[in-house]
């Protein structure tokens, strides 16, 4: 479950640790209590489980690709509830080991022992990165995406788990993962610029209140405030159902992951350059949307018999409780039918948290001419 505080669908996948850098050690008390400890609480578990985007697609995955569990080993990373665990075990698989690092792994003890099979899944409290198995395992099950994909850096604790006890010939579940952009119209660029323009006159007033009041200038801070403001009300990413028809240009890939390959070092930054061309007349770019989806296809050697893809993009039918991150510009541009994005993307880990994102992004517009109409370069952070 993923949480924001810009109209965030649910209270869940929070912050991470204090740390000096992307490769800084992680401090496990401070990580505990500001990310891992949301999942301890049944409610949380339940929202995650009340997502039927997610949970059909993990089940479709597993139940029509029964040959990758039949008599198989599996280890689900970050259990929760313990529901992949069961279906596992439901698929015929030999031995399941759920592993969670929150007491949640009690609750998933208890559900495994009343739907019968505590023979089959065994419930294993704590770290990946810690725990030990007795053996290594066909295949590795885990729901670890957050927003825009990367948010909350989960995946690194399923790449360590993998690289100790996955075989070498084992599947991943889900196996490919990509991060969508693309630019976007919506009127949520106006509100907010009028939100942030809201606090200013209110910061104005306040400080003329002061100073006539108490006697203090105030106006030294003026700038900070604005700053502050303007982080929170423009450059943090907000959670968004966006209709389809908001999508203003070409969506564009920019990361492609293979599961079974991937390393730390490759998602700790992801860089990307990437085109989108605007297609719909005269219309106004007011930002961009960011969302993933994963296919769960097995292994080139091993593939699955039914291909199953979650996707979280923009759909009129299905929302999923990731909706999309949107990165609003708080002065749009208008834009017409051909004019080329050429677009750069930087997003890296938060310094003082490893599980927050910050993103910078770079756009040259381009008319289909190849005039040059604008180009600007935004920072926007997914907390
Ligand atoms: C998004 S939830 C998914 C829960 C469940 N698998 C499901 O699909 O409903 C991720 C779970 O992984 C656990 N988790 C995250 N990192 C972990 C780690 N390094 N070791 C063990 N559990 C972890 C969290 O506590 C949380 O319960």
């Amino acid at each position: 479950m993923r949480s924001s505080q810009n109209g965030g669908a649910m209270g869940g996948r929070a912050a991470g640790t204090g740390g000096g850098g992307p490769s800084a050690p992680v401090d496990k008390e401070v990580d505990y209590a500001q990310y891992f400890c949301t999942y301890s609480f049944l409610y949380h578990q339940k929202d995650m489980l009340s997502d039927r985007v997610r949970m059909d697609a993990y089940f479709n995955a597993v139940f029509q690709n029964k040959h990758h569990f039949e008599g198989k080993t599996v280890l689900d990373v970050g259990t929760g509830s313990g529901i992949l665990a069961i279906w596992s075990a439901q698929a015929g698989a030999r031995k399941v080991y759920a592993v969670e690092a929150t007491k949640m792994a009690d609750h998933a003890r208890a559900l495994v022992k009343a739907n019968n099979l505590d023979h089959i899944v065994e419930v294993i409290e704590g770290s990946v990165e810690d725990i030990s198995l007795p053996e290594k395992v066909d295949v590795i099950i885990s729901e670890w995406m957050g927003y825009f994909l990367l948010r909350e850096s989960m995946f690194d604790s399923v790449i360590s788990a993998r690289d100790r006890w996955l075989k070498p010939t084992g599947v991943m579940y889900p196996s490919h993962a990509r991060m969508w952009l693309a630019p976007i119209k919506s009127n949520i660029a106006d509100r907010k610029r009028n939100d942030f323009d809201g606090a200013m006159a209110d910061w104005h007033n306040f400080s003329d209140e002061i100073k006539s009041y108490y006697g203090v200038d105030m106006g030294v801070l003026t700038k900070p405030f604005a700053e502050e403001q303007e982080k929170y009300y423009i450059q943090t990413a907000m959670w968004n159902d966006l209709n389809p028809q908001q999508i203003i240009g070409t969506p564009t890939i920019v990361k492609e992951m293979d599961c079974l390959t991937a390393s730390v070092s490759e998602i700790e930054e992801v860089r990307s350059n990437v085109t989108s061309v605007i297609n719909m007349e005269h219309t106004r770019l007011c930002g961009f949307g960011g969302w993933f989806d994963v296919q769960f296809s097995g292994r080139k050697e091993d593939p699955a018999q039914q291909e199953i893809e979650l996707t979280t993009a923009p759909s009129e039918q299905h929302c999923t409780h990731w909706g999309q991150q949107v990165f609003i510009m708080s002065n749009p541009i208008n834009v017409e039918e051909g004019d080329n994005l050429n677009l750069g993307l930087l997003m890296s880990r938060s310094k003082e948290n490893h599980r927050l994102m910050e993103i910078e992004l770079n756009c040259e517009i381009k008319e289909a001419s190849g005039n040059p109409k604008e180009s600007f370069k935004k920072t926007y952070f997914i907390e």
